[in-house]
């Protein structure tokens, strides 16, 4: 078996003012190329889990290695994506996918490099044609592909995704899901991909991974786990997912209708 990209043992999360921390005890393991979704519900802590992947906030304990080397700020070969494609409104496409290839501690390449890699992930994302073109001229699941091209324009090791197609149209979402899988095989990226929806996670991921609080008073860990994806898990993904979601039976009765 080849040496994890991700390594994570004993990870305690946590936030500052809080006495308990949002999840304890993680151990995660990503091999080059695989795709692992997260399942979770709502607050048990997805996102600040991935933060602290991304090396953006410090966990409270425990080990994150990269390719065996401990995490101590964002990793460079670390690729990052949102639910919002965060583009910067004045450059266009082009410009913000090369974004920050030229910064410390990114690897250092000459401008004719940085040039090809930023090409090259526009094409893709099927975008070459759209490079001269301005965020506010492109459709919601367009800047999302441009997103994409500038974490996969770093190469990273590993991508971290947080909700990426959440706020696409369903056609859209398909599309992008099959495009990021294709893409992070192809170059043999660990991804981690933080999502709500079972579908999502089953057309994308090798593995499925649920985050869930034992007991309403206890922090999260890793409850189940399965894998090789396969249509006939969507039922007991989706009990497991319901079992580990508090009720919303405290809920005023105008959020329910
Ligand atoms: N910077 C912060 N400081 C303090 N508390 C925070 C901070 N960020 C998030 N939290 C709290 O941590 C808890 C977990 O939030 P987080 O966004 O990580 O959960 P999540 O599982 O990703 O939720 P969702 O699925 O709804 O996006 C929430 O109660 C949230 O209010």
């Amino acid at each position: 078996m080849t040496a994890p990209v991700l390594a994570v043992q004993g990870l305690r999360v946590g936030h500052a003012g809080s006495a308990q921390p949002l999840i304890d005890g993680l151990d995660l393991r990503l091999q080059p190329g695989e795709i692992v979704a997260l399942l979770g519900a709502s607050g048990c802590g997805k996102s600040s889990l991935l933060r602290v992947l991304a090396g953006l906030e410090r966990p409270w304990a425990g080990e994150i290695r990269y390719q065996g080397e401990p995490l101590v700020r964002p990793h460079p070969r670390a690729g990052l994506l949102f639910q919002r494609p965060g583009l910067l409104p004045w450059l266009h496409c082009a410009a913000n996918v090369g974004f920050g290839l030229g910064f410390k501690r990114q690897p250092a390449l000459t401008r004719a490099e940085r040039q090809v890699r930023v090409a090259r992930a526009l094409a893709h994302v099927g975008l070459t044609d759209a490079a001269h073109r301005f965020p506010a001229q492109l459709s919601g699941g367009m800047a999302q592909r441009v997103a994409l091209a500038r974490a996969l324009a770093r190469e990273p090791l590993l991508l971290l995704a947080d909700e990426p197609f959440s706020a696409l149209d369903a056609i859209t979402r398909e599309e992008m899901q099959a495009l990021l899988r294709r893409l992070v095989h192809a170059s043999n990226t660990a991804t981690l991909i933080v999502t709500h929806d079972v579908d999502e996670a089953l057309a994308l991921a090798d593995r499925i991974l649920l985050l869930g609080r034992p007991s309403l008073t206890a922090p999260a860990r890793l409850l189940q786990a399965w894998g090789p994806k396969a249509p006939a898990l969507r039922e007991p993904i989706l009990q497991a997912l319901r079992a580990a979601t508090p009720s919303t039976a405290g809920l005023p009765a105008t959020a329910l209708t």
